[in-house]
């Protein structure tokens, strides 16, 4: 049995998290449970996984929480209450499914706690990749990805050797605008962005998606937790998102790792590892049904994102901080319609222009680059 924590539990990752923890009772058990706003769903998660402690966005929503719950449960709120969900003194694992750099106190808590940590929250390690990794070590821990295709690599991984490889492959579906040129990118809509071809995910994952920052943050999330410079990881658009990615080893060989889009699949992997689980309620995938997979080299002029983020990756320090920062702050925008799609990628260069990058820096930095961006980004969305 394996006691779970989850923050982000009313998201996309953090619903299909709990579905897994469902199907397999007498594996998993949920101590603390994480969200943030949708309290309704809140109390509905309470009422089936019986956790002994819940943290909701704010005071609100804890007070709306205590006025309606029907289990004895500690309640708390904000920023604090999810480090409490993320080191509850039961816990063997953290799942971090919440969205954005506001996932990265409670992993560093849930280390220093010593729990293994399942990461789907990819802002975190592009925001502070070398205080998590570094902590991780330490407090000698694991982080287990979630992101399939990080997952995928993961899996490619096991049972070689690190110096014996030669490239990570990403593969990119190219979002729900792979198919538009930059001039048609200049009149698309909110609505027809959120349509991503294969994934059903949050808002934030399907506009980055959208704008293939995702494969940038993916790139940069690859590079903390593979330790592999940044000169070894490629990216490859293959539309049917039905290989998640690849390794190539230093003999040419390559392995990939194959499966329908699913992200419970990932989610338990990291939940399971090293063993696996049946997963009943999943398609299996045969190939003959599939038939054609397709895969292109992505242009980095047309995906100015994914430029951006090899950039900022490869400068390093507070330069990624500053690129997650103005993307959470542009797709925001964007997602209140204050901007045109296309000027998600000129406000983000905007911020890494503006910026003076400093090298290996501490909590305190990052935080106070992560506020500093935000306020720089909003005075310019007006
Ligand atoms: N969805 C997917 O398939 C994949 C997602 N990921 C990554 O996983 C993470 C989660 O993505 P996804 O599940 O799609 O996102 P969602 O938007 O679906 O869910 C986000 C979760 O974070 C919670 N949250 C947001 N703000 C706060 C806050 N201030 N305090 C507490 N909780 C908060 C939300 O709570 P509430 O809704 O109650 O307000 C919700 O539970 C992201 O980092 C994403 O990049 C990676 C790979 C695939
Ligand atoms: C499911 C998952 O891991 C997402 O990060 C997915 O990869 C998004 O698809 P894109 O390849 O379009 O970014
Ligand atoms: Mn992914």
């Amino acid at each position: 049995m394996k006691n779970i924590a989850l923050i982000g539990s009313t998201g996309s990752i953090g619903t299909q998290t709990l579905e897994v923890i469902r199907s397999h009772p007498d594996n998993f058990n949920l101590v603390s449970l994480g969200g943030g706003k949708n309290t309704d769903l809140i109390l509905k998660q309470i009422e089936e996984f019986r956790p002994a402690l819940v943290s909701v966005a704010g005071k609100k929503e804890a007070d709306y929480i205590c006025q309606n719950v029907d289990a004895p449960i500690k309640v708390y709120y904000g920023r604090e209450g999810l480090n409490e969900v993320a080191t509850h003194s039961d816990a063997d694992m953290l799942i971090n499914a919440v969205v954005g750099s506001l996932g990265l106190q409670p992993t560093l808590h849930a280390i220093e706690a010593g729990l293994d940590i399942g990461i789907a929250n990819k802002e975190t390690l592009v925001t502070a990749g070398h205080l998590v990794t570094k902590k991780a070590r330490e407090y000698g821990v694991h982080l287990l990805p979630v992101d399939s295709e990080h997952s995928a690599i993961f899996q490619c991984l096991e049972g070689n050797h690190q110096n014996e490889i030669n490239r990570l492959i990403l593969t990119a579906s190219g979002g729900s605008f792979r198919d538009k040129t930059r001039e048609e990118l200049q009149n698309v809509n909110v609505e027809e962005a959120l349509q991503h071809p294969n994934w059903n995910m949050g808002a934030k994952i399907t506009i980055d998606s959208a704008t293939m920052m995702n494969k940038g943050l993916e790139v940069i999330e690859a590079h903390w937790l593979f330790n592999i410079p940044y000169e070894q990881i490629e990216v490859v658009i293959h539309k049917e998102s039905i290989v998640h990615s690849l390794v190539e080893y230093c003999d040419k060989s390559v392995l990939a790792q194959l499966g329908t889009p699913d992200m419970k699949v990932p989610i338990q992997y990291a939940m399971t590892y090293p063993q696996r689980l049946e997963l009943e309620d999943t398609n299996r995938l045969n190939l003959w049904e599939t038939g054609t997979l397709h895969f292109k080299k992505p242009d980095f002029e047309r995906y100015r994102c994914l430029t951006f983020a090899y950039e900022a990756g490869k400068t390093g320090g507070t330069l990624t901080t500053v690129l997650n920062a103005a993307n959470e702050e542009a797709v925001d925008g964007f997602l209140q319609g204050k901007i045109p799609f296309l000027a998600i990628e000129d406000y983000i260069e905007k911020a890494l222009d503006h910026h003076q990058a400093q090298m290996n820096p501490d909590l305190e930095t990052i935080l106070e680059v992560d506020k500093d961006t935000r306020a720089f980004i909003r005075s310019q969305l007006g």
